[in-house]
């Protein structure tokens, strides 16, 4: 099965968690009614975003009603669903997680963000998820009958070994949730996703929540597919709704056939390189302390 349709969805994100999960589940009908089969939700889509809203909002995985919910969706409509992120609880700890459903309705994976959002960009945002979030450990990917897809959230999106480590262990499609802002939205998000898709040679896509002009932290929106030669093959703006991709697996190859690059790596000069830099960098960090 090498052609399939994605569908990403752009939902508005309120502050009632029963409203954002009925709305979660009517827009995953919507998708599924249009035929497709890989539905993904965005970044934090039972909760507003924001550190003070985490643990109120989080939820265990699988248990809670968010999961309950997803895995009820997936099942009644038969698809794949991405369940975006919610706030996760586990013992003392939390997390910003994806929890994965087949069709039929089985949680097959989560995913816990590995790269908290900690930025500081003086007079337009600072964020720090690490005040109350704890990063996942491990990178996460899952088959399905069309292709094997690797899962990231948000920052996640900004390290490109991670999308490398998914391409090189057989990903075709690279999923993000993700909430980027109105400061760094509109300078990196499409180009964060074309380069992800450029280097890789592989799909992209993101789902962003709709943008709430009134939030503590207004969305971007714009949530995209990107094919493998970094064409933006279906995006939107600010507003509800869902947009769709009709992936066809062949396009990867054809264009892997033309730039053969995935073939021309120099892995024996980049494996002791990256090793000193990993060195180097770890010596800045110290020194700086
Ligand atoms: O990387 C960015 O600019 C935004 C990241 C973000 O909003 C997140 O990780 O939730």
């Amino acid at each position: 099965m090498s052609k399939f349709k994605l569908a990403m969805i752009q939902m508005a994100v309120g502050i009632s968690k029963p409203d954002n999960l009925a709305k979660a589940v009517k827009f995953i009908q919507e998708a599924s009614s249009s035929g497709a089969s890989i539905i993904t939700l965005p970044e934090c889509f039972n909760s507003p975003y924001g550190t003070k809203y985490f643990p109120e909002y989080a939820e265990s995985i699988p248990g809670g009603p968010s999961t309950e919910a997803l895995s009820k969706a997936a099942k009644e409509n038969s698809v794949y669903i991405v369940g975006g992120s919610i706030p996760e609880k586990d013992g003392d700890r939390l997390y910003n997680t994806c929890a994965v459903f087949n069709p039929k309705g089985e949680l097959i994976t989560k995913h816990r963000k590995v790269h908290l959002f900690d930025i500081n960009v003086p007079g337009k945002i600072r964020f720090q998820e690490s005040e109350v979030l704890s990063p996942g450990e491990s990178l996460t990917m899952f088959s399905t009958p069309y292709c094997t897809i690797g899962v990231g959230i948000c920052y996640d999106i900004r390290f490109a070994e991670m999308a490398q480590i998914y391409s090189n262990k057989g990903c075709s499609l690279l999923l993000y949730p993700g909430a980027f802002n109105m400061t760094t939205g509109p300078a990196h998000w499409e180009a964060i996703q074309r380069a992800r898709a450029l280097d890789n040679q592989v799909f992209v896509a993101t789902a962003s929540p709709a943008r709430d002009e009134n939030a503590d932290y207004v969305a971007w929106g714009h949530s995209s597919v990107v094919d493998p030669w970094g064409t933006v093959i279906s995006t939107t703006e600010e507003k509800e709704g869902v947009i769709y991709a009709n992936i066809d697996l062949s396009r990867l190859e054809e264009v892997r056939k033309m730039i053969p690059v995935t073939k021309q790596k120099r892995y024996d000069l980049y494996q002791p390189a990256t090793l000193a830099l990993k060195k180097i960098r770890q010596d800045d960090l110290y020194d700086s302390h």
